[in-house]
């Protein structure tokens, strides 16, 4: 069977439990091979854990997992050599220098990147004789990175690849995670950030409590509702939202949607702007940082989950 009549991953009924802890609870989702999926959830959605069983790392309670059309488990001895790994919080051993780790794993590729070319493309060449322990944690997240793909991978695991990046780091992993795309590597990460998400992933797949609550392009994701709009506003917690509902027009709907962050979501005219801030007036309470906008990934991703994502 050619190895592109499946998919690169392919979970289905994913269940994982840690004591009494349930992580993962029936998750399915398939990653078509050349693509970037991003699993994006709050804390504690059970995304690293899929991603960990994906890897071979943990072993699943239940439902099936395919890798590249292996058994992550029984297969990993063959999947080792194909897949690339960035683990969350990076991995590395205190004392290793960044170029040493780096050019240790190279060795054990059959055809490996050179580490050279890597850690510059990375910007780590003025690190390369840091001990890990006294790199940033933007740069070991880096090197970590570097590590990922140094094997020449068909597949990349990176969970959470920009977590503690300066903005421009940040810039340089999308870069180089769209230069993956566009060789045909497949990637799967997880994500907080929404931008990151929007820019990166051709399929996002939202995750809480351990199970899929959407997935889709970002796109699909947000034209769903194409025509709402969402006025959001931030004011103190708490506010008695009884009367703003009633002076509305039917159809919308007003909530608090996560401490101090105020929604109103449907069909947004200017008349409708006007009556949210009379009834502020009238509450005495100054509505800060009022927005009116489309829905964004963002937008469905807290009316999915009840919760802000983490900055
Ligand atoms: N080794 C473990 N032992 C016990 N419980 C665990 C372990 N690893 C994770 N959990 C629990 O399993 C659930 C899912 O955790 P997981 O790390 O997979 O989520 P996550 O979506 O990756 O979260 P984060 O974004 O914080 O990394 C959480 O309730 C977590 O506390």
């Amino acid at each position: 069977m050619s190895p592109h009549q499946h998919p690169a991953v392919e979970v289905s009924g994913l269940v994982k439990r840690y004591g009494s802890t349930v992580a993962v609870n029936g998750l399915d989702l398939t990653l078509e091979t050349g693509t970037v999926l991003a699993l994006l959830g709050p804390n504690g959605a059970g995304k690293t854990t899929t991603v960990e069983v994906c890897e071979g790392f943990r072993t699943a309670d239940g439902g099936e997992v395919r890798v590249l059309g292996l058994d992550p488990k029984r297969d990993g001895d063959k999947l080792r050599p194909r897949i690339g790994v960035m683990p969350q919080g990076g991995g590395g051993y205190p004392g290793v220098r960044a170029d040493e780790m780096l050019r240790l794993i190279a060795t054990c590729a059959a055809n490996p990147l050179d580490p050279a070319w890597l850690i510059d493309v990375l910007g780590l060449s003025s690190s390369v004789r840091t001990p890990y322990k006294r790199l940033s944690g933007g740069q070991q997240q880096r090197l970590s990175l570097a590590c990922a793909l140094v094997g020449r991978p068909e597949l990349v695991f990176l969970d959470e690849p920009t977590a503690g990046m300066d903005p421009q780091a940040r810039r340089l992993v999308w870069e180089l995670v769209s230069a993956l795309r566009a060789d045909g590597v497949t990637v799967l990460l997880t994500t907080h950030l929404m931008d990151e998400a929007e820019a990166l992933a051709d399929h996002v797949v939202i995750v809480d409590a351990g199970r899929v609550v959407a997935q889709g392009s970002p796109a699909e994701l947000t034209e769903h509702h194409a025509d709402d709009r969402q006025l959001r506003f931030r004011a103190r917690p708490g506010l008695e939202l009884t009367l703003l509902r009633d002076a509305l027009p039917e159809g919308l709907n007003v909530r608090e949607a996560s401490r101090g962050t105020y929604l109103v979501q449907g069909q947004i005219d200017p008349q409708v702007l006007s009556t949210v801030t009379s009834w502020c007036a009238q509450q005495g309470v100054l509505a800060e940082e009022l927005t009116v906008a489309r829905r964004s990934l963002e937008d469905v991703f807290i009316e999915l989950t009840g919760r802000e994502l983490r900055s």
